[in-house]
């Protein structure tokens, strides 16, 4: 698994796997998206390999990192709760791979805001994404949500960022009017993080 190339060929069998793979695609500063999202989706979710980090919450979806990928990418499992769902935001410059590990997510992406004209956002699709599937979004997109579908089951997902970011923008639906947000997470290589933490991210 020395190069990109032979990266191609092969099928990440655990997480881990997944994540060394990982480190060598990212250390080039070049991405070929469609190489990364192969894969991810050849990575066939094992929940005993990341349950350690899948750490839910009652009230919000959580965002757990697992590895820092030697600054060049964040790679983090999110959970979902019944009905929990991110605002409309945007992934501040960075490449965003969305990987399924259990239950099912909606995506729906949307244009960026016209910056004159006030107004209802306009939506461009709607997605429901299935077990070990991966969906790839940046800026030049557009904008997206998730949602957990469910009122009975809770979802995982696993979400790469590269480079890492710290905040991003949200949208209001109906207006288009944005706010600035800082992203912090629940826990960090399968360890709650503090309370400090916890009330940045309520007030999300
Ligand atoms: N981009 C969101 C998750 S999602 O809704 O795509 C986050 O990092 O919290
Ligand atoms: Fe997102």
């Amino acid at each position: 698994m020395e190069s990109t190339d032979s990266n191609k060929h092969v099928k990440p069998e655990t997480l881990d796997d997944l994540i060394k793979v990982l480190h060598n695609i990212f250390e080039s500063d070049n991405i070929n998206v469609e190489e990364v999202q192969t894969i991810m989706e050849a990575y066939d979710s094992n929940p005993k390999e990341w349950k350690k980090f899948a750490k839910p919450d009652q009230f919000r979806y959580t965002r757990n990192l697992v590895d820092e990928g030697n600054g060049k990418f964040n790679i983090m499992v999110l959970c979902w709760g019944e009905g929990h769902g991110s605002s409309i935001h945007d992934h501040t410059n960075s490449h965003c791979f969305m990987k399924m590990l259990q239950g099912k997510l909606k995506e729906t992406r949307f244009d960026w805001p016209k910056e004159k004209t006030k107004g209802e956002m306009v939506q461009k699709s709607e997605k429901v994404l299935d077990e070990n599937k991966c969906v790839y979004i940046n800026d030049s997109i557009g904008l997206h949500r998730v949602e957990n579908p469910s009122h009975t089951e809770c979802s995982v997902s696993l979400h790469i960022y590269s480079p890492p970011f710290e905040s991003c923008q949200t949208f209001d639906q109906r207006t288009g009017h944005k706010n600035s947000v800082k992203m912090t997470f629940w826990s960090k290589y399968g360890e709650r993080t503090a309370f400090e933490t916890k009330v940045s991210q309520e007030n999300n």
